[in-house]
């Protein structure tokens, strides 16, 4: 990587395109997988379109949250230079299909993701468990914390919105391991949106609760994945904060081994992510965020939302291209 790489300005709107094209393309290899049964070829498909197209972009990237480590990920791997090298040097959070099995399944929500930001940008968390615990915008900083209770959450949340406890709507994975969680939420009267996977959807979905009907999320998932999600929050509004969990040495050693030396500290949204960055997500089955992509005889169409933490802008994207200039 040039020195010079990162003295270049990080141009975030010109890059913006390139970004929503990466996560476009990524969509469009996938879409002839979805609902095939199969999450191995179909997160396969995506990982290649995505490190294709990322490579035809004029950065200097760097993948800091990926597929995984270097010696378990053949591609798109933490620490992998991604880009022409000509170009700003960034740092580059993805998952190129989050959702795998929703995708294998044909179930709600499964999106192709990609957030980009200056060097430093981003937290580079292990892949280990996070306790999550998001909302939307319009909330007073720290209205709800993960040191609450469920059902604390729940009230604080209420109160702030003035509303009662049974008019929030949570949304949790749902694990046996959140079997006390949903009990203690669904004692103070709130609904419960229960998923099977896709926290970072759950976690966008408390950014625009008036079309998805969501307030909160609280749970356990993959650590990249709450990244992931602070960066689509930085862009949206809404608060989120995430401890890192660890089930034994070799995981507190890859945290070590990407710098983190606290390994209680509860990161808020801009702990998570420290600078301005871009985010572009492509809807692979549809949602209530984004559309399914649409295949029909001759042509695809994919929707993306494109976003810009620095202006707070929201695009949703719709790009039609013949089937034939992909699946010739
Ligand atoms: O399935 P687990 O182990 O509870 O992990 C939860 C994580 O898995 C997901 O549901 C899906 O991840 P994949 O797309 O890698 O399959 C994430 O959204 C979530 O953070």
């Amino acid at each position: 990587m040039s020195a010079s790489a990162s003295q270049i300005d990080f141009d975030d709107r010109m890059l913006s395109l390139g970004l929503a094209r990466v996560a476009e393309q990524a969509a469009l290899a996938s879409a002839s997988l979805v609902g095939r049964g199969d999450e191995k070829a179909a997160d396969q498909a995506a990982v290649n379109a995505m490190r294709e197209q990322l490579n035809k972009l004029d950065i200097a990237g760097v993948v800091v949250i990926g597929e995984g480590e270097r010696d378990e990920a053949p591609m798109l791997y933490i620490g992998e230079e991604v880009g022409t090298g000509n170009g700003p040097g960034v740092d580059i959070a993805l998952d190129p299909l989050e959702g795998t099995t929703l995708t294998a399944k044909d179930m709600p929500n499964a999106l192709t993701v990609i957030a980009m930001g200056p060097r430093g940008s981003m937290l580079h968390a292990p892949d280990t468990y996070m306790d999550k615990l998001a909302i939307g915008p319009g909330f007073e900083p720290g209205v709800v914390s993960l040191d609450m209770s469920p059902r604390e959450r729940v009230e604080a949340l209420a109160k702030a919105k003035g509303c009662a406890p049974s008019d929030i709507t949570v949304c949790i994975l749902e694990r046996p391991r959140h079997e006390a969680m949903i009990a203690e939420v669904r004692e103070t009267g709130a609904a419960i949106r229960l998923i099977t996977d896709g926290d970072v959807a759950g976690v966008m979905h408390c950014a625009e609760s008036e079309i998805t009907g969501i307030d909160m999320y609280m749970g356990s998932g993959g650590a990249p994945e709450g990244v992931l999600a602070a960066a689509a929050l930085k862009c949206m509004g809404g608060q989120i904060f995430g401890r890192l969990l660890f089930r034994n040495d070799d995981e507190r050693g890859r945290a070590a081994k990407a710098g983190i030396t606290d390994f209680d500290r509860v990161y808020s949204r801009d702990e998570m992510v420290t600078a301005d960055v871009i985010f572009a997500a492509t809807g692979v089955t549809g949602g209530s965020l984004l559309p399914a992509i649409k295949r029909q005889p001759g042509w695809v169409e994919t929707t993306t939302l494109l976003m810009r933490s620095k202006t707070g802008s929201v695009r949703r994207m719709s790009y039609r291209t013949p089937l034939s200039s992909h699946e010739a």
